[in-house]
């Protein structure tokens, strides 16, 4: 996995990343365009901390969503019946608006041979979430990865959240929930098992109306 210090100046790839602090003066700019004073002893550390922020709710740029799902385990006595790791809270990021996403992440697939251990799941939603995101890239990216790593009998992945650039900015409001979906494989071929997958995850579809 290409593990890189966001907070170290990058040089592996050469003239794309800006320096820390380069980043920190950015935010000092943007800092002075809103209309306040970055020299005021309250906004001092104030371009330090949001480029630490960053560097957590951007890791995802860093981390290999293919190689988290390397590791698969065969013993399970032939279990081919669907596993599904429902409610996987997730914090993204709206490429528009840089505003954030927050939500949750409904994932199922039906293993062929071999399973994944089920902390992947998650940390395989939290590397496509943690970048700048449009909720159905992020769908898509996060079945896509599962389907060609571990070549599934088909794989299901919802995504429920809401989007505070509509939240707290220009239309204002609150409380909607965008639903997404990915079905791949058997969930997307057969009628009855893609009824099982969205029965299991309570059918956010269904909650919205
Ligand atoms: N399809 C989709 N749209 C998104 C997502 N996140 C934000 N948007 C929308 O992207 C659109 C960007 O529209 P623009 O007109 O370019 O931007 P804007 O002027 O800031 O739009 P408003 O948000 O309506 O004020 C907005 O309608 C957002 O609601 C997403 O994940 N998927
Ligand atoms: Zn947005």
């Amino acid at each position: 996995m290409n593990v890189h210090d966001p907070q170290s100046d990058s040089d592996d790839i050469p003239g794309s990343r800006p320096t820390r602090e380069q980043a920190e003066e950015a935010v000092r700019t943007l800092l002075r365009w809103a209309g306040d004073d970055p020299n005021r002893e309250g906004l001092l550390d104030t371009p330090k901390r949001v480029t630490k922020a960053y560097g957590e709710w951007f890791r995802g740029y860093d981390e290999d969503a293919e190689q988290l799902l390397q590791r698969t385990f065969e013993e399970v006595e032939g279990y081919d019946e669907m596993v599904v790791l429902r409610d996987i809270r997730f914090e993204s990021y709206c490429e528009h608006h840089m505003a954030p996403i927050v939500g949750k992440a409904h994932v199922g697939y039906i293993p062929q041979g071999r399973v994944v251990g089920i902390s992947k799941l998650a940390r395989v939603v939290d590397a496509f979430a943690k970048r700048l995101q449009v909720q159905e890239k992020m769908n898509a990216q996060i079945a896509q990865v599962l389907m060609n790593t571990l070549q599934p009998q088909g794989v299901a992945v919802v995504l429920e959240a809401e989007h505070h650039c509509m939240a707290t900015r220009g239309v204002h409001k609150p409380g909607v929930s965008m639903v997404t979906s990915t079905m791949l494989g058997a969930f997307r071929d057969d009628p009855a098992t893609r009824k099982e997958f969205l029965s299991v995850i309570g059918n956010p579809t269904n909650r919205m109306s």
